[in-house]
């Protein structure tokens, strides 16, 4: 047995950090070891090329559990006894640099909490977060004999000289004993190992195996002495099985591979049962290369509104899974997007925390906002039944985006919209309903409530739809914020047609509403004296071509604003905002004329009238009114009064 040595002291360091980790994904250090071993393999294969028969190179992992050992072999080039020395004695050099870096920080005690084990490129030591006794026994093709370093992690290693012959390396780590919230011996059985392997390590190149105990029929067991079928019997048989599938799907040529093999890659990945609506393979090369298979869900995914839904792709580095849900990579708006993005540029231990500030994620996450904003331009201009039926599910997240941020992306994202509108009973994209204005009509009409139908019979949208302007259609909580953050499409401005002046009159018909305004403008006044503090104003309109009254609101807060604050839970919203209500009063109308006489006749009479108005003006609007009893007595007062 060779002499016992030190580690250099910023590997003991980071040794103690594994040993004592509390790190939660320990089972990563699977992953790492056979990251390592397919490196090895990498760097046989073309130090050799030409002279390697590439069907034997493989790794190997043996679980023992009499022994509580599992062993990871590969037929890689190895390493001398120089190299097991400099190698395994230093942490890797990629990772030593930040580490110590960020030591030094923690020593000035500027240290940020980060998740260190994830951060840097300590691959072979994560094997000290499950095992008490790592040995490395190693042969390279560059020395006679193989060696033999052995650790217990904190107080050193040594080496020493081995009988192995065989070229390559074998890791053999004996599991730490279990705790309660650690199982290490998980790690001696079969479906754990394949389980991470497949998790972890699917598209390693070379094949990964391991002797699997399974249960196979005995052959002739099947039928009974007169010859008839009968269940058989069953024997355990050991089988030599490659746990990888060794070529990753995005790798492969995207002509090669069918609809069906991509569908049923989503299945198996992103735990739906349907089919995705569209698939996105892409590759890119250049200042930052990668390739990415994403994916757009037919239908909404499960959870997909609850707080804790997490977006994001799985991130590939060469074909080693990194992670899942690297959110970076999508913008919120696209979280329905499903995939992976696989890329050399990223090292296989980057952490989230780096992934933030990591200039190459940044790149890549660019590149697949625009691949994917493409695509869904492409299918709104090309197909767009499918475009409709993707928005039916993701439409709520465009929106989103567009009013998010203030309004940051809403340049990407405007002409993704889809509103259903008074014309055309379907869905149109502001840039159709722009082509469609008349000529003399200066705003985009929009208005909102709870569904198509009650919108359509608002009193405002019949007038409108007389005068043949078009409106659009509002019922989604977001809708009004998404119209204000645009604010203008193509130079036209947005207008409520349920808020304000609507400036649809001719201007004489503007001078003779105004004659009437001032020829009754004493029942006017007394009409809003009556109802007090309740209206803001009450006025007279040409809006109503056949209906009585109408409430509208002022300028600022809207009345779908008002209502999306009073539905917030209680406590976010320590003011609530109301609409400055103001009742409209058909001057066309017969009402008016009743109302005229009576002002003559019995002013008690005209406020019980302007009562009324007023609660059908609110009803229209979907709004409650105060006192449903009063006022259904009302109406069956006026309603007997008529006919004595
Ligand atoms: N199975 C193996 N066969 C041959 N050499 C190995 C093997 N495992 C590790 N090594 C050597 O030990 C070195 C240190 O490994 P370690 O996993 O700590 O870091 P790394 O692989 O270089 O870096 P990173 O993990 O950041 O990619 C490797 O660079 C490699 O030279």
């Amino acid at each position: 047995m060779g002499r016992k040595k030190q580690f250099k002291s910023e590997s003991k360091r980071l040794l103690d950090l594994m040993v004592n980790s509390i790190y939660t994904h320990k089972e990563i250090f699977l992953r790492e070891l056979v990251s390592n071993a397919s490196d090895a393999i990498d760097k046989y294969y073309f130090e050799n090329a030409g002279h390697v028969d590439t069907t034997s190179l493989q790794i190997r992992l043996t679980p023992n559990k009499d022994d509580r050992a599992l062993t990871i072999t590969d037929n890689g080039i190895g390493m001398t006894e120089k190299e097991l020395e400099e190698n395994l004695g230093t942490i890797a050099k990629s990772g030593s640099l930040a580490f110590k870096e960020e030591m030094d920080k923690k020593d000035k005690g500027e240290n940020s909490d980060v998740d260190i084990i994830g951060q840097f490129g300590v691959g072979f030591y994560s094997a000290f977060m499950v095992a008490k006794d790592v040995t490395v026994i190693s042969k390279s093709d560059a020395e006679e004999t193989a060696h033999r370093w052995e650790s217990k992690g904190d107080d050193g290693y040594t080496i020493s000289e081995d009988p192995s012959t065989e070229r390559g390396t074998k890791i053999i780590l004996t599991l730490k004993d279990d705790t309660d919230q650690d199982q290490y011996s998980e790690y001696l059985e079969t479906y754990t190992l394949e389980n991470l392997i497949k998790k972890y390590s699917d598209y390693i190149r070379y094949p990964i195996k391991m002797e699997v105990e399974t249960q196979k029929p005995i052959p002739g067991t099947d039928k009974d002495e007169d010859g008839k079928d009968k269940a058989p019997e069953y024997e355990t048989v050991v089988e030599d099985k490659t746990l990888n599938s060794m070529v990753p799907l995005w790798k492969r040529q995207k002509s090669k591979i069918t609809q069906e093999e991509y569908n049923q890659f989503y299945k198996d990945h992103f735990f739906d049962y349907e089919d995705p609506q569209r698939v996105i393979h892409f590759s890119v090369e250049g200042n930052v290369s990668f390739t990415a298979l994403l994916y757009i869900p037919a239908r909404v995914p499960q959870g997909f509104y609850n707080q804790d839904y997490k977006k994001g792709l799985q991130l590939y580095s060469r074909g080693v899974f990194i992670m899942d849900h690297a959110e970076d990579l999508l913008p919120d708006y696209l979280r329905f997007v499903k995939g992976l993005v696989d890329s050399q540029d990223l090292s296989l231990n980057i952490s989230r925390e780096m992934l933030q500030h990591d200039h190459q994620l940044k790149l890549i996450a660019s590149r697949i906002e625009k691949k994917v904003l493409s695509e869904l331009e492409s299918m709104l201009k090309d197909e767009r039944e499918e475009y409709e039926k993707f928005y039916r599910n993701f439409g709520l997240d465009i929106k989103f985006g567009v009013y998010n941020n203030y309004g940051m992306d809403k340049e990407k994202l405007q002409d993704l919209l889809l509103f259903y509108t008074s014309n055309e009973q379907k869905l149109s994209t502001l840039d159709e309903y722009v082509s469609r204005m008349k000529e003399d009509q200066k705003e985009i009409y929009y208005i909102s409530g709870q569904d198509i139908a009650q919108i359509d019979k608002l009193p405002i949208v019949q007038t409108l739809k007389k005068k043949d302007y078009e409106v659009l259609y509002l019922t989604e909580n977001v809708d009004e914020f998404v119209m204000s953050t645009l604010g203008t499409y193509k130079e036209k401005t947005f207008k409520n047609a349920g808020q304000g002046e609507l400036d649809l009159d001719s201007d004489e018909e503007k001078e003779e509403l105004k004659n009437t305004s001032e020829a009754n403008k004493d029942l006017i006044d007394f009409i809003k004296e009556s109802l007090g503090d309740k209206v803001a104003d009450v006025k007279l309109t040409n809006k109503l071509s056949d209906d009585p009254v109408d409430l509208s609101a002022g300028e600022g807060v809207s009345f779908e604003m008002e209502k999306v604050f009073a539905n917030m839970p209680q406590g976010s919203n320590p003011f609530p905002m109301k609409a400055q209500r103001i009742l409209e009063i058909n001057p066309n109308h017969p009402i008016f004329e009743t109302l005229k006489k009576l002002y003559d006749t019995d002013k008690d009479k005209v406020k019980e009238v302007a009562d009324v108005l007023y609660d059908q003006a609110l009803l229209i609007e979907g709004f409650e009114i105060e006192d449903p009893i009063a006022y259904s007595r009302k109406i069956c007062e006026l309603l007997v009064n008529q006919n004595q």
